[in-house]
């Protein structure tokens, strides 16, 4: 597994203000949109694309369009969904698939509620969204159910990740051939004794859309 945490004043900027337990939801909802983008810009380096031609006002240029099939973007509720929109300005013409993961917060095991996704993935590129990447569990179980459908490689975007989450993603998958990638804007300490990463933003679907 590959991980790239991303080193750039106006993601580390952004990840600041979202780490401030004063920051309100709209402002955290904003700047998460604003993260995502700008970690996707590098999750997508190798999305892949097809050689076209365009006409010019004057004459014809070489160019690039996403290739085919076309990328499928995964946002794990509920918390990946704050991640959504920022994703899709990048990839608007990216087909968007669901899933609906949530954490039993006593045993810290990853339970799937709901799966809205193409039986066939064979030979897609996907994107998976979630802002935390704790233990592993969650985006593990998620990824494993894209290989087995066929995806050919599988990118997380994450906000924040764990170093125990990153060993335990890399365990998971050491004997997997396809790719698979974690893109987050920064790697924490280490997981407190309830499994929330520190120091952390607190938790991720909460701060977005309010306390269940
Ligand atoms: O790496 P893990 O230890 O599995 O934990 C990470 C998961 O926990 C959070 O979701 P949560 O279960 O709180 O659901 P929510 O998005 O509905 O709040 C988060 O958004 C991840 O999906
Ligand atoms: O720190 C954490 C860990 C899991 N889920 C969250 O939302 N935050
Ligand atoms: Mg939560």
């Amino acid at each position: 597994m590959e991980t790239l945490a991303v080193d750039h004043p106006l993601v580390a900027h952004k990840l600041t203000v979202l780490r401030d337990a004063q920051t309100d939801s709209p402002t955290f909802r904003r700047l998460a949109d604003e993260l995502v983008t700008l970690l996707a810009y590098e999750a997508t380096r190798d999305v892949r694309v097809a050689e076209t031609t365009v006409r010019t006002p004057l004459t014809h240029a070489r160019g690039v369009q996403l290739a085919s099939p076309k990328p499928l973007v995964v946002p794990i509720l509920r918390a990946g969904l704050g991640m959504l929109d920022g994703m899709t300005r990048l990839l608007p013409t990216a087909e968007v698939g669901f899933l609906g993961m949530v954490r039993d917060e006593g045993t810290l095991q990853a339970e799937t509620y709901a799966t809205r996704l193409p039986e066939d993935l064979s030979g897609r590129q996907c994107y998976v969204l979630d802002p935390m990447l704790a233990t592993g569990g969650t985006l593990a179980a998620a990824i494993k159910l894209l290989l087995d459908r066929g995806a050919t490689d599988v990118t997380a975007i994450c906000l924040l990740a764990a170093p125990e989450g990153l060993k335990y993603m890399d365990e998971a998958f050491a004997d997997t051939d396809a790719p698979i990638r974690v893109v987050t804007a920064a790697i924490d300490s280490h997981l407190n004794e309830d499994g929330f990463i520190m120091p952390g933003l607190g938790d991720a679907g909460d701060r977005l859309y309010g306390v269940v």
